[in-house]
């Protein structure tokens, strides 16, 4: 039975134009089809497919005029961002994706069949089956606009390209090439995608309909043609020979194995594909990859990976609304690690920053900090040189010393204080501030510690007050917390999102409690990793075992790269705050102990690890600090039976502590909804992409069968374990978070 395609059941009555702008035909035998969906993005549907079937069949098919089409798009900023997402998870039973990804071919089939050039012209994202759309076409143009992106990201989704991308694109840039680009899901900017033979042209964004017209009038007349690029011979001994490729085989499947630790199964997929094609005919290859996009889109995975996407995007928009003022010109008070990442950030995306610190050494030091940065990103083609330039421009530094800062003070717009985190220290930046800032700036503190409300205290202005928590290294963390607190405004709030937004940070909205949300959640899993390394569980086995699922990092190496002294301040203040039970069963002070010998993680050299000096700074984290381990031993119980425990229950132990605080933090408002929470887990933790976050867990899992491990884990070890009220409603009926 033919299926219905979700995403187009609403408007199938409504014929009008909707995905293409009329065709227009040029008297040198060119139609241009321009592309302009109903939505900002251009996405490609049910409704996307018939409506340009109806066009070509109407007025391109039987019209011996046209020589040629040019695909080019109506919107300003895009081409085409793939497969419309929503009609993926709108599709109920997974297996119809197969027969929509094959009734994609029977589009592309019917584009084919006059057999005349078809050109995609190319300016902003063309992403997913966006690219898949132009790999379908002969010619490729491109703009150099920054705006311009080729790219197979679906393997971010847990998905494959299921529009024949496993299968057009290697012959085009080689199999290596295009196995990067689909494993990793990478944008392709368009010089890149000029070199690899991605795209056959590339042009200025104002040049891109006339350039496209000469190419397709020049295609159809046979005085251009398409040419692929040459391979390099050791590519060619690589891909094209039965030992190369063999080798080549061998590789990947070591990389795909290392990257993803067997819990992407779209990644095995995705070579499946390409090696399926590679010993089959096109139409058994298209149908192959076809059925393995709907197998994947069937996994919990890839479900955990769009809900992240969809989150993600709908952080995006400013709950607080527009904020009235545009903020260009932010001062940032510290120029620390969290100071200077702060500045980067808001300097890379085109604010002026006023980089103040106590004196010109402190401020120096911040100002290297961004500039050697900027040219390791020349070095990796990330940065050109010119931006680097205009980056290092925007940062003014400046010092307590003299009046200068003053006068520059007086045109703030808004205020990112990142000095250390002392509530009398903060008081001081703020008065000090306050006295030269206009009236309607806002004075945003990042801590991850401190009340907020306290710190507003001093100000003389609390309304405009406001917390920013970022994470460390700033410039690579995607979360940033914002905290209003109680009297905070809301244009304050509004202003806060907005910038964290245009520095590239997902921001999440928290209450003001201790350790907001992420560091929340963080204490009562790092209170069981005490508990489980006291019990006797092995460092390096508690590290391997929670890698293992997903994490970035375990849990001991995280303490290292954190430094425990920032850890155990921030364990110390969670057991003094309102967490009662919940930060109870392990004991912390071994932290306070290393901290006292001076093991404070990477940064001191020693930790649980050891960081040997090396040519290229602290490498090592690999073998143990025996002075620590002696340290650990004092508090660990004589017959621990940690050792023996299975990799499951330790990972249960640790996870559910995090998921349950995570619910209680959605039962009290903390966050107010599970995708702020998922995401907030996720691009601030590292929990596991894949399993989408503790709320998504508990729906995966069930909330039933979650509360019932966890109420076990009560009766044995105690009532740090009890699952919250939340966790219990929706255990009642197996409620899920997400609907
Ligand atoms: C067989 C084929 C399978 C596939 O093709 S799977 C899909 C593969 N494609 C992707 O994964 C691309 C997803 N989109 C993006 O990464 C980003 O977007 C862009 C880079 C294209 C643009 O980013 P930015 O300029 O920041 O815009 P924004 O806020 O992310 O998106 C604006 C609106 O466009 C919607 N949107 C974007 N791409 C898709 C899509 N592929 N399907 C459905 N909607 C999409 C968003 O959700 C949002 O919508 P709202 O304005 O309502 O919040």
């Amino acid at each position: 039975m033919p299926m219905e395609d979700p995403a187009s059941v609403e408007s199938t009555s409504d014929k009008s134009p909707r995905f293409f702008q009329p065709v227009e035909k040029l008297d040198n035998g060119v139609a241009i089809i321009r592309i302009d969906g109903p939505e900002k993005m251009n996405t490609i549907s049910g409704d996307f497919r018939q409506e340009i079937e109806d066009i070509w069949s109407g007025q391109i098919a039987e019209d011996p005029s046209v020589k040629a089409v040019v695909f080019i798009s109506g919107k300003p900023d895009n081409y085409i961002a793939g497969a419309d997402i929503r009609m993926i998870s709108a599709t109920e039973d997974k297996a119809d994706l197969k027969q929509i990804c094959m009734d994609g071919h029977a589009t592309f089939d019917i584009l084919a069949k006059k057999g005349i050039p078809v050109i995609a012209a190319i300016n902003g994202a063309c992403l997913g089956g966006g690219l898949e759309w132009a790999l379908h076409c002969d010619y490729r143009l491109a703009t150099t606009s920054p705006k311009t992106v080729l790219g197979l990201p679906e393997v971010k989704l847990g998905l494959l390209p299921g529009w024949g991308g496993t299968q057009l694109l290697h012959p085009l840039v080689g199999l290596q090439a295009a196995l990067d680009m689909i494993l990793t899901g990478k944008n392709i900017r368009p010089h890149k995608a000029l070199k690899m033979g991605l795209v056959d042209q590339l042009v200025d964004a104002a040049s891109l309909e006339a350039v496209a017209v000469e190419a397709a009038a020049s295609l159809a007349d046979g005085s251009l043609k398409s040419k692929r690029k040459p391979k390099a011979l050791m590519n060619k001994i690589i891909e094209d020979t039965p030992m190369g490729r063999s080798i080549m085989w061998k590789k990947v499947g070591e990389k795909v194995a290392k990257s993803t630790g067997g819990n992407y199964p779209n990644a095995t997929a995705i070579v499946d594909c390409i090696k399926f094609g590679l010993s089959s005919s096109k139409q058994a290859a298209l149908e192959y990859e076809a059925q393995r996009f709907s197998e994947m889109a069937a996994t919990p995975e890839s479900e955990s990976l769009i809900g992240l996407f969809e989150g993600s995007t709908a952080l995006k928009k400013n709950r607080f609304g527009k904020p009235a003022k545009k903020v260009e010109k932010v001062a940032v008070l510290g120029a620390g690690l969290m100071g200077a990442g702060i500045a980067q950030v808001s300097a890379e995306k085109g604010m002026t920053v006023l980089l103040k610190d106590r004196d010109s050494a402190s401020v120096g030091k911040g100002t290297s900090y961004i500039m050697d940065n900027a040219a390791a990103k020349l070095k990796k083609r990330r940065m050109t040189k010119y931006e680097m330039d205009t980056v290092g421009s925007r940062v003014i530094p400046l010092t307590d010393e003299g009046d200068l800062w003053k006068r520059h003070f007086g045109s703030a717009e808004m205020v990112i204080e990142a000095v250390p985190e002392n509530l009398d220290l903060k008081h001081r930046v703020i008065q000090q501030a306050e006295q030269f800032l206009p009236e309607d700036c806002v004075f945003a503190t990042n801590t991850s510690a401190l009340p907020i409300r306290d710190i507003a205290k001093a100000s003389k202005r609390p309304q405009n007050v406001v917390g920013m928590h970022y994470f460390s290294p700033v410039p690579m963390m995607p979360l940033l917390e914002i905290i209003p607190h109680d009297g905070t405004s809301d244009a304050a709030a509004a202003a806060a999102v907005d910038v964290g937004g245009r520095q590239g940070k997902t921001c999440i909205v928290v209450k003001d409690v201790p350790g907001f949300y992420v560091n929340r959640c963080l204490g009562p899993f790092l209170v069981e990793t005490c508990a489980l390394v006291e019990a006797g569980v092995g460092l390096e086995q508690l590290d391997k075992v929670m890698k293992s699922y997903g994490l970035p990092v375990g849990p001991i190496t995280l303490a290292d790269e954190v430094g425990i002294d920032i850890g155990f301040h921030v364990q110390s203040f969670l057991s003094e705050a309102d967490m009662g039970v919940r930060m109870t069963g392990g004991n912390v002070a071994v932290m306070g102990d290393m901290v006292e010998k001076g093991f404070l993680g990477r940064k001191s050299g020693k930790g649980f690890y050891l960081y040997p000096k090396g040519k290229k700074g602290n490498k090592g984290g690999k073998e143990l600090n025996p002075e620590a381990v002696s340290l650990i031993k004092a508090h660990q119980a004589a017959g621990g039976a940690g050792a023996s425990l299975a990799n499951d229950v330790i990972q249960d132990r640790m996870m559910c502590r995090f998921v349950n605080e995570a619910a209680l933090c959605l039962q009290e408002g903390i966050i107010s909804s599970p995708v702020d929470g998922d995401i907030g887990a996720v691009f601030g933790m590292g929990f596991p992409p894949f399993r989408g976050g503790p709320f998504r867990l508990l729906d995966q899992r069930g909330a039933g069968a979650y509360a019932d491990m966890m109420n076990r884990l009560a009766d044995e070890h105690g009532e740090q374990f009890r699952p919250c009220q939340l966790l219990m409603d929706h255990a009642r009926g197996d409620k899920k978070f997400h609907t």
